[in-house]
């Protein structure tokens, strides 16, 4: 019972829907927008009723092709649809949009644990977590969870069997990567936030998310994870003045339908004024609107807090810190010379740039402007440099070449930023031979010797495009190497999820088995300060 029609962009579908799916005692249709999720046909999907994960209120959500949409209702307050030869009264608009599905499950995992207080809960089958008392249709998304859920999960494996449960920390590292590609993503959505600084930007994006958080614990432990202050939205009022309200726009909207909290509560099935106010989402105006409000503090320090991994705690790591547009800017560079710049060592090549290191410090050569750009914005993100970078080495390294466990001199100023480029790689960390106990005085280490102290070992996952920084004690207690393996486990890696939240599409990493196969020349830019310069060596 599904005509479809196309108008303006997408495909639109009219749904006829089942009295007992959607509108108590009433059989109406509707007109949805939906993605066209182009190999099912002309099949719109089902209309799963799944509880919303801020509200916990019934929610309809159109499953389609494997892809879990929210829908978003408009309604004007005088229209009809002609659809072909027939009129459908209900002129409201409804717009199915793709949502993350860890969003909507994410509140069925934490229940499923059944945690108490610090105990961290138990390892149950997917089925089991899914079996939701009065909402027999999360069953539906047995597959899809099993795809997702493992970003925010421990797994543990029995024979054929796979247990989930869910942990906290992976939580929030997948919250912070959303929240920062939302924050990136704003400024090209809408000049308002183009035109307004970043820290507020930041503030928004977390409001946004928010809305698909319950407060207790979640929105709380992201507050604090971003180092913001929280503040209860619910507590402020709207602010009308930067976006008209529903009144002024003649528009009606609500993505929340509330079929199933008019079941419960004996309510008629009808678009009634109070079946429009909605319980879950807000729509999208709405939601910028309360993002607006200029109330939480964030500095840089704080910002940067946010992508710290592991124990050690001076690493970071910040997924997507350049765009795939300026990668391609800086392999051009990089590779536009007239190759005379490349040096060739015994294990990988390198381009020496900013002038001559010594042990007393730098004799200087000017950095080219498109390194200065990119070192600015190192400089400027982080605030981690006292003053300007002035060297980067840039190391080139096939899949079979690496860089030998070795600690930074010391001529640096002891914070490194490294910038990777092309294959993602495996840099792996080990406490520096003083730390060790003093019966132990095995040097092999230091010359890529295969001995590692697993208790304080580490190892960081760096994706193309992210911005690696290290210091303090990860720069002068630890060795940092790269194997030259052409293949490498990412299995006990510190920032699994941040790396791999942020590039989910790559075909290189082999899922299950944690293994990353290297099948692409990795170039990276090592950007660094040496505070001591011989400014007057040339002047006479
Ligand atoms: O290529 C890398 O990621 C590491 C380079 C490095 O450690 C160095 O240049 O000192
Ligand atoms: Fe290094």
């Amino acid at each position: 019972m599904y005509a479809s029609s196309t108008v303006g962009f997408g495909l639109t579908r009219s749904l006829k829907m089942s009295s007992t799916v959607w509108w108590e005692g009433v059989e109406k249709t509707r007109v949805l927008i939906a993605a066209d999720s182009g190999c099912g046909g002309n099949k719109p999907g089902e209309l799963l009723t799944l509880r919303h994960p801020k509200s916990e209120n019934g929610t309809c959500y159109l499953f389609n092709n494997g892809m879990l949409q929210e829908i978003q209702w408009f309604k004007q307050s005088y229209g009809s649809w002609f659809l072909g030869d027939y009129i459908s009264q209900d002129g409201s608009l409804y717009m199915a949009t793709p949502v993350d599905p860890v969003f909507i499950l994410l509140p069925v995992f934490d229940q499923a644990r059944m945690k108490k207080g610090d105990d961290p809960g138990k390892f149950r089958q997917l089925d089991e977590i899914l079996f939701v008392e009065g909402y027999p249709e999360y069953q539906h998304l047995l597959s899809l969870a099993e795809k997702c859920m493992e970003i925010v999960c421990q797994t543990q494996e029995v024979g054929s069997m796979k247990f989930y449960r869910l942990d906290n920390s992976k939580v929030l590292a997948w919250l912070t990567c959303k929240v920062r590609s939302l924050k990136k993503a704003l400024p090209a959505l809408d000049k308002n936030y183009a035109a307004q600084d970043e820290k507020q930007t930041l503030v928004d994006a977390v409001s946004i998310v928010g809305e698909y958080l319950k407060t207790e614990p979640w929105l709380k432990l992201l507050y604090d994870r971003l180092g913001l202050e929280f503040v209860d939205p619910t507590t402020k009022e709207t602010n009308t003045e930067t976006f008209p309200n529903a009144i002024e726009n003649k528009m009606e909207y609500s993505n929340s339908l509330q079929e199933r909290a008019n079941k419960k509560t004996g309510k008629p099935g009808k678009q009634t004024k109070q079946a429009k106010v909605e319980t879950g989402s807000k729509n999208i105006r709405d939601m910028f609107s309360r993002a607006c409000k200029k109330n939480l503090i964030l500095d840089t320090a704080m910002e940067l807090e946010s992508f710290r991994v592991g124990l050690t705690p001076t690493v970071f790591y910040i997924p997507g810190f350049v765009t795939d547009q300026e990668q391609t800017q800086l392999l051009d560079h990089i590779y536009g010379g007239s190759g005379s710049k490349w040096k060739t060592l015994k294990n990988r090549r390198l381009q020496n740039w900013g002038g001559m290191v010594h042990e007393k410090g730098l004799v200087p050569q000017e950095l080219p402007s498109w390194l200065t750009k990119i070192t600015a914005k190192i400089h400027e993100s982080t605030g981690l440099f006292p003053s300007n970078i002035n060297h980067v080495l840039i190391n080139e390294y096939h899949p079979d070449q690496g860089i030998m466990p070795h600690q930074d001199g010391p001529a640096y100023f002891p914070v490194v930023a490294i910038l990777s480029l092309g294959s993602p790689v495996v840099m792996d960390f080990s406490p520096h031979l003083r730390l060790r106990s003093s019966s132990d005085d095995d040097i092999s280490r230091e010359c890529g010797g295969p001995e590692r102290d697993n208790q304080h070992s580490f190892s960081v996952l760096m994706m193309p495009r992210s911005l690696l920084i290290f210091k303090d004690d990860a720069y002068s207690d630890y060795l940092h190497g790269i194997s030259d393996s052409p293949t490498q486990c990412y299995k006990q890696v510190v920032n699994e999820t941040e790396a791999l939240a942020y590039s989910s599409g790559d075909s290189r990493k082999d899922g299950d088995n944690k293994i990353l196969h290297r099948d692409q020349t990795r170039v990276s830019l090592t950007c660094r300060l040496v505070p001591k310069v011989h400014k007057n060596l040339f002047r006479f």
